[in-house]
């Protein structure tokens, strides 16, 4: 059995098999995490409702097949981020970085999840979308905001993007598919 796993693992490392993994879009409503789903599958931008009912898509990126789930950043449909935490390979969290009004509750949502136990060795992914809009900060003061400055942790990424832009994710999504 071991053997075999071994042998799977080597395939996918070589290039010669796809990984799987089960990818989460969290972040607090109004971030842009089901604009980037719908860019990704569609390459269209989308006129869309806030989430309500978490949705799924398979995307292809690199060697990396993800099941990818867009769940609600309100904050009723928050609650039900934790019925999606297990076996989880990837984490993308999406920040508004026009909104600095908002960065303390992104702030606070980002480090809750970061101590969930079953995400302590999942990767995170974090965006710092709207970078086309004038109040976006940069990824230096996004960083600080966050509080991800002087956090002991590798497995944690973030990078600017916008969506509407055509900007900064596709970077990001290699350097998430890298590390699945
Ligand atoms: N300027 C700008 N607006 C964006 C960008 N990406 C998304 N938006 C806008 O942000 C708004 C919210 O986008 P959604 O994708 O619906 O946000 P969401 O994170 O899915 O929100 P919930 O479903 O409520 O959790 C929409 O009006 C988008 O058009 C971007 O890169 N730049
Ligand atoms: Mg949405």
């Amino acid at each position: 059995m071991y053997f075999f796993k071994w042998i799977h693992a080597t395939l996918i490392s070589l290039g010669f098999l796809d990984k799987r993994a089960k990818v989460l879009l969290l972040g607090l409503d109004n971030s842009g995490k089901s604009t980037l789903l719908h860019r990704l599958v569609t390459d269209e931008l989308g006129i869309l409702e806030p989430t309500g009912h978490p949705t799924s898509e398979e995307l292809q990126i690199d060697n990396a097949r993800c099941t990818t789930f867009d769940l609600g950043g309100h904050q009723q449909t928050r609650r039900l981020w934790n019925d999606y935490m297990q076996e989880v390979d990837g984490i993308v969290f999406v920040v508004d970085a026009a909104d600095p009004g908002r960065f303390n509750e992104a702030r606070t949502e980002l480090r809750a999840l970061l101590t969930v136990e079953e995400l302590a060795h999942v990767t995170f992914l974090v965006l710092g979308n709207k970078i086309d809009h004038p109040n976006a900060v940069s990824d230096v003061e996004l960083r600080a905001r966050l509080g991800l400055k002087n956090l002991l942790r590798d497995n944690i990424g973030l990078f600017m993007c916008s969506i509407v832009e055509r900007q900064g994710y596709g970077e990001a999504l290699h350097w998430l598919a890298e590390c699945l």
